[in-house]
């Protein structure tokens, strides 16, 4: 089953435009890595999808209703790259703020706590926390009222490789639940953590697949990473 289903989008931002006639679809039940440069437009698809960018057209629905619809709100988790927790407050203050405005029960506080695997750290106010410990904090609130797309626009900057190892760890439990779940990175080497990528430049998508079928796109070994994949497919080595 698809999550999201797109077709001709494209998206301007400003004077330019930004994407450039996307289609693609994203699935339930898999991680989706979003990998490309700094500045290809990840950012700006991840808005489309859960509904908050203008100059959008094209169709994009997420399940089966046009992105931005009420209607989908509690199906859609959504992390920005800037940190939306309240420092002042300790990680289950913040996630019982956030549930009451989503309208979620108290018990989802504890399930999303320790679903980011915080307990430990749960009465400790955000300012407190290390960068991995908010981000995960940031991920639990994502995870109030359980939604069906989690839009995570790159959750791990920062991490330090153990970090890094948890939380790809806890996207593919969701996964696993069914969630679908996207990712967007612009560091390569996260890309075989994914169960299938979309790999973004310049607004456009250069490959879709999972990454041993990107690998053998670009003509390349199993054994050769996604940037030299990336790399060739760019290049037109494999044309
Ligand atoms: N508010 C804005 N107004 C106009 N143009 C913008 C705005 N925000 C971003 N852009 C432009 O849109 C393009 C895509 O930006 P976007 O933030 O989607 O890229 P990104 O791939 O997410 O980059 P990064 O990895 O650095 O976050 C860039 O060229 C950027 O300059």
């Amino acid at each position: 089953m698809n999550a999201v289903e797109v077709a001709s989008l494209v998206v301007t931002r400003g004077k330019r435009e930004v994407l450039h006639g996307l289609d693609f679809a994203i699935p339930t039940g898999q991680v989706t890595g979003l990998l490309g440069p700094s500045g290809c437009g990840k950012s700006t698809l991840m808005r489309t999808l859960v509904g908050v960018q203008a100059g959008v057209t094209g169709t994009v629905t997420v399940f089966g209703e046009p992105a931005g619809s009420p209607v989908l709100r509690p199906r859609i988790g959504y992390v920005t790259q800037a940190p939306s927790i309240y420092d002042d407050l300790s990680v289950t203050e913040n996630l019982t703020f956030f549930a009451r405005v989503l309208g979620v029960g108290r018990a989802e506080v504890a399930r999303c706590v320790e679903a980011v695997d915080l307990v430990d750290h749960a009465d400790d106010v955000v300012a407190k926390l290390s960068g991995g410990q908010r981000s995960r904090a940031s991920l639990a609130v994502a995870l109030l009222g359980s939604p069906s797309l989690l839009v995570l626009d790159e959750p791990t900057v920062g991490l330090d490789p153990v970090l890094r190892e948890e939380l790809w760890g806890t996207f593919h439990r969701l996964a696993d639940d069914g969630v679908a779940v996207l990712v967007s990175s612009h560091v390569m080497d996260e890309a075989e953590r994914c169960d299938r990528l979309l790999l973004m430049r310049d607004g456009v998508f250069i490959a879709d697949g999972t990454p041993a079928e990107i690998k053998q796109q670009a003509g390349l070994a199993e054994s050769a990473d996604i940037e030299q994949a990336f790399l060739a497919i760019v290049r037109g080595d494999a044309a």
